[in-house]
Parts: structure tokens; sequence; C-alpha cells
């Protein structure tokens, strides 16, 4: 068989035709997920059976065909295995046991423990790879260390990462202290998914936006050369997406700065920015508004062909700029990939 599409594209190819796949293709616009977490019981315990994780994360393969199924897990289980309490409460979001301290941090579970609770995750990974078509390449993923640490420094999510920030201006070696712990967990634990056979790595920096300056280049851009370079010694040639969302004018430079073969783009920069500033470094993928997969429509369709069309000179994986909502219609997804493929 020839190489997979997605895999092509990460080398640097142009293709006549982008692959595709979406984040959090596996969600809650899908009926079906909707009956499989019911079975579960709770979104933490349909991330911890690897069964039913494996059934989720090919749910959108099997109706769509997708190019690429992303494992089912979560960002937050890897502060849950350093020890935090983690929960999710019902139509508002996570909310975890919090770390604002240079003693909070060494109270922390050392990188080697992570893997006590993490392993169901890396059982996922190994059903995948049995029961994936051929054809599709199975990404991995973790979150990238700044985004993590603000969820353990607040506790939940927040609109302006204001508590790590404020640790940040505070105690900035507590701080140092606290991304360093979790760029070596999320090395292990990267690691271990590959091992189980994840052939892609994407790294969320979902909260990159609200770095600035030489905090975006200590926190953002630092980390994730650090976790990419030994990602990639420990499994050469293994390929890596980042996702710094919302980095604005600091997208340009970012795979050379980080070694990413691929950086994600949110819908807040211009597809024909991206085209001449990003992708220039390699393959590029993202951009779509998740909003029009609600609204649906002509403009879909337009917009869906006008990325196409921007990144058609340089190596590209369609995407959206964030992830697919709750509130999407499924058959909106047929469209765009109708426009896709044409
Ligand atoms: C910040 C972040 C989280 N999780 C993730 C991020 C980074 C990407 C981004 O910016 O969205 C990443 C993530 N979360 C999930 C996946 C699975 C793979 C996929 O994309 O399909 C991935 C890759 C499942 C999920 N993670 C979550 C759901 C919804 C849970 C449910 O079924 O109730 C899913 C399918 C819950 C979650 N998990 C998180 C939040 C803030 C929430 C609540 C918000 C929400 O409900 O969308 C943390």
């Amino acid at each position: 068989m020839s190489e997979k599409t997605i895999l092509r594209a990460l080398k640097g190819e142009r293709l006549p035709v982008p692959p595709v796949w979406m984040m959090r293709q596996a969600g809650r616009y899908l009926p079906e997920y909707r009956a499989t977490r019911a079975k579960a019981g709770d979104f933490l315990s349909l991330c911890y059976t690897p069964d039913l994780a494996a059934e989720v994360t090919l749910q959108p393969i099997n109706r769509y065909g997708f190019d690429a199924a992303i494992l089912f897990a979560d960002i937050l289980l890897l502060p849950q295995a350093l020890g935090l309490d983690l929960w999710f409460v019902t139509g508002e979001g996570p909310r975890l046991s919090t770390v604002t301290t240079a003693a909070g941090v060494r109270a922390l579970k050392p990188a080697s423990a992570i893997h006590d609770t993490l392993s169901p995750v890396y059982e996922t990974v190994r059903i995948l790879r049995r029961e994936l078509p051929a054809e599709t390449t199975l990404i991995g993923f973790a979150g990238a260390p700044w985004t993590v640490a603000t969820y353990m420094i607040a506790g939940r999510g927040t609109p302006d990462q204001g508590p790590a920030h404020a640790m940040k201006a505070e105690d900035r070696e507590a701080f140092s202290t606290l991304v360093d712990r979790i760029t070596e967990a999320t090395i292990d634990y990267l690691s271990a998914q590959i091992e189980a056979g994840a052939e892609v790595i994407k790294l969320f920096d979902s909260w990159a936006g609200s770095l600035r300056g030489q905090d975006f280049d200590d926190f953002a851009i630092e980390p994730t050369r650090q976790i990419i370079a030994a990602l990639k010694s420990r499994h050469p040639g293994i390929p890596v997406i980042a996702f710094p969302r919302e980095a604005g004018p600091r997208y340009t430079g970012f795979a050379r700065a980080t070694g990413a073969d691929c950086v994600a783009l949110d819908n807040s920069v211009s597809a024909d920015w991206a085209a001449a500033e990003v992708q220039k470094d390699g393959c590029v993928q993202g951009n779509l508004d998740p909003r029009l997969l609600v609204e649906g429509g002509e403009t879909l369709e337009t917009e869906t062909r006008r990325i196409v069309r921007a990144f058609s000179n340089g190596p590209h994986i369609f995407n959206l700029g964030h992830g697919i909502t709750p509130d999407a219609d499924p058959e909106n997804v047929q469209r765009m990939l109708a426009a896709i493929r044409g």
C-alpha cells in the first residue's frame, strides 16, 4: 500500500486533494457519541475504558471516512496522573484541585509515576491500531505545558488565564519548575502513546495566545521545542503537529523554532497570510471557522473551497480552526467533505 496521505503531507508533500480530519471529531454533535458516553456513565469513565474510548474514536471514521483518527482522551488526564483531583461539571467543564506554590509543585507525583493512571489510554491506542482502516492515520496527543499549567493553577478554564499569569509574575521559579515537570511528564506520556502505536503527535497549546514577548519564547516555544526534540530522538521520524492557538504574528517561524512538522492554525488568521508566512516552512492545517458547521449553507462551501485554494501550493491538511461544537449539524460535515473532495 502507498504511504498514508496524512504522513505524506506531514513530510512536506503537496497533494492534489488535501487529507482531512477535524478537531473534536468524536464528540457531542454525533448521536452515536452521546449514546456511548451514556453507556460509559460519564466523560472520564469513557476516557479510561479502552473499548469504549476506541469505539468513539472510530465513530467519525466510520461515518465520514476521515484520513486521520485522533485518540479519544483529554489533555487534563495528565495533571490527574501527576496527582491532582479531576472532575467534570456537566454543562460547565473541567475542575481540578490546584497547584499555586513551590510546595504544591514539590507535592506532585514524579513523571515516572504517570503510567499507573494513564495505562488505559495506551490500551486504547493498541486497540485502535488493530481496528482502524489501513489508510487511516492514528494521532496521539497531549496539551502543551503552558496550557496544561493554566488548568492546574486555576483549577478550571479561565477567560484570560489570570491565575497562571499571576503565579508566573509572583514566583517565576516555582512556575518554571511546574512547566518543567509537565514537560518531562508529557515526553513520557507521548513516548508511551507512540510505543503503543500512535503515528503522529499533536500538541494543543489552546492558550498560547495570552503569552506575550519573552513569555511566548519561554513558555510556548521552549517547552514545545524540548518535547519535540526528545520525541524525535527517542522515535526518529515521528511527525509532530503543534497548535499555538491565537499566536497571531507569532505563527511566523513557529515550526522552525520548535521543530514541528506542521502548524495548526486557528480561524483568526487569514489563510492567504498563513500560506505566505507559515506554509513556507512546511505543512499547515486548520483555519475553518467551526461556527460554519453550525450555520451551513453557501458560506460553508465557499469558505471551505477558499481555504483549500489558499493552501493549494504546498503541504496542507484540511481542518478546523478549533473543535467542532456540540450544536454542529452532522450533515454540514458531509457538505464540507464534498467541497474538499469534489
Ligand atoms: C483545552 C482542552 C481540553 N481538552 C482538549 C483541549 C485542547 C483543545 C481545545 O482547545 O479544545 C483536547 C481534547 N479533548 C477531547 C479530545 C479528544 C479527541 C478529539 O478531538 O475528538 C481532545 C484532543 C475530548 C473531549 N474533552 C471534553 C469533551 C466534552 C465532554 C463531554 O462529552 O461531555 C470531549 C469530547 C471536555 C473538555 N476538555 C477540556 C475542556 C475545557 C472541556 C470542556 C469543554 C467542552 O465540553 O468542550 C480540556
